[in-house]
Parts: C-alpha cells; sequence; structure tokens
C-alpha cells in the first residue's frame, strides 16, 4: 500500500481530487467506484470546482456506487443515491444513466446483487475504486464478521456502524439495519484503489491497517493488503490521532 499523508482534510481532498483528475483525463470513458460517508466529500466539492473551472470533463464517465441501505428508495434523503445527487452528480456533466447506485427497494435483493456484479463486469470493471472506511474498519458495508462475502450481498449493519450513522437520521429507530452492498471481492477487482481516512476517530483503525502485518475478516479493510495498487490517503489526525 502507498501511504500519503496529508496536513489536514482540505490537502486530503485536493490529493485525492488531483490523482482522479488525471486518472479521468487520460481515460475519458473511466469507469469510478464511488464512496459514500462524510470523508470523499471534500473530494467531490474538489472534482466539482474542476468541472466548473473547464479543467474536467465527465461526460464519458461511468460510476457504480459501494452501497445501499435497504428499504431506502433514491428520492429518500439519506439514501445513497440522494446522497450523490446531491454532492456529486448533479453538479457536473455526467449522464445520471451512467451512474448506477444499488436500489435499496429491489423486489428480489439476492438475484439484483449478482445482476449488480454482472453490470459492473460487464462495463469492463472498475478502473478506480474510492473507499472510506468505518471505524471499525468495514470497507463500503462489509462489517467486522467471521466470513465475508465474495460478491454483492445483503449485510447486516453492526451497532457500531449504525451508531455511527445515526447522526444523519432524526432518531436512532430510523436508522435502516440492513445493506446492500458491493463485497470484498468486487472492490479487489477494481484495477485501481484510493482509501480515505480522516479525522482522530479513525486513527485506531488506521493504525491497525498500516500495520500491515494481518488480514482477517474482522478487519475488511485489511483484505486491500491483497491488492497490488492502493493508495492510501489520510491527513494527520487519522494517521496520528
Ligand atoms: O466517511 P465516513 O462518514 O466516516 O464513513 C466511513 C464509512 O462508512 C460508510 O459511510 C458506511 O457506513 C462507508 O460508506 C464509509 O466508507
Amino acid at each position: 500500500m502507498k501511504l500519503i499523508v496529508e496536513k489536514n482534510y482540505d490537502e486530503l481532498s485536493k490529493r485525492a481530487a488531483e490523482l482522479l483528475a488525471e486518472d479521468i483525463r487520460k481515460k475519458p470513458e473511466i469507469i469510478l467506484g464511488l464512496a459514500t460517508g462524510s470523508t470523499p466529500v471534500g473530494t467531490y466539492k474538489e472534482l466539482i470546482k474542476l468541472y466548473d473551472s473547464g479543467k474536467l470533463d465527465f461526460s464519458k464517465v461511468k460510476t457504480f456506487n459501494l452501497d445501499e441501505y435497504i428499504g431506502l428508495d433514491g428520492e429518500h434523503q439519506n439514501s445513497y443515491r440522494y446522497f450523490m445527487n446531491d454532492v456529486l452528480f448533479d453538479h457536473i456533466n455526467i449522464d445520471k444513466e451512467n451512474t448506477y447506485v444499488p436500489n435499496g427497494k429491489v423486489k428480489n435483493p439476492e438475484d439484483y446483487c449478482k445482476e449488480y456484479d454482472k453490470l459492473i463486469e460487464d462495463a469492463g470493471g472498475i478502473d478506480v475504486q474510492i473507499l472510506g472506511i468505518g471505524t471499525n474498519g468495514h470497507i463500503a458495508f462489509n462489517e467486522p464478521a467471521d466470513e465475508l462475502s465474495a460478491g454483492t450481498s445483503i449485510v447486516n449493519l453492526t451497532q457500531s456502524t449504525i451508531n455511527d450513522n445515526s447522526r444523519f437520521f432524526d432518531s436512532m429507530d430510523e436508522v435502516p439495519k440492513t445493506a446492500i452492498t458491493m463485497g470484498i471481492g468486487s472492490i479487489l477487482k477494481a484495477k485501481k484503489i484510493i482509501l480515505l481516512a480522516s479525522g482522530k476517530n479513525k486513527a485506531p483503525i488506521m493504525k491497525k491497517l498500516l500495520e500491515g502485518d494481518m488480514i482477517s475478516t474482522q478487519l475488511p479493510a485489511s483484505f486491500l493488503l491483497l491488492h497490488s495498487d492502493v493508495t492510501v490517503i489520510v491527513d494527520e489526525d487519522a494517521y496520528k490521532g
């Protein structure tokens, strides 16, 4: 894993956006894997700035998002489709038809999971995958467990993730307890991966991950150690605590 330590969140966001912009310019029809959560929001803001100043074109870009809550449709303010439209897609010249976020309201979730992986494969596979990391080491919604799913699947969220995410909902009861998520195998198929971590609350898990001496289903992000092209960008808070 290549490690980049930036001074603060703004610098981290700029650096991540620069790396992505370089790749988009090199391959305008790039397939991006996108993440939700608060960490990549700054990166998306920087990408919008580059678009606004005429330095970036998204017209041929295709995107696949990692996950979605089960039970929320795209109109729901806490759905990840709504979030992605709000923080990125509505502000750039991407064709919405080319943006995929798992459908949390689908009738046959099991079949749908297989279809989602196939969609990515048929599109040519993800060129660059952006990831955040949960305080418990999850990537996408692959939570620490005895077993992890290789492909896209339906998962139960852990209490720690439900707690972390409750800040976006009016009450704890409203926080979805299940989600659809790309699997560890689907993520590792990306040609290149950029993991972002910001803030002191991420320091303990980043320390564990960066020690790099253990792969465990109890630390889902540790599977990234098996990938040959992972760049980790952290700010000093997430690095030093
Ligand atoms: O960036 P945040 O808000 O800390 O979230 C971290 C992780 O949690 C999730 O939002 C899911 O809970 C992931 O998508 C993300 O990688």
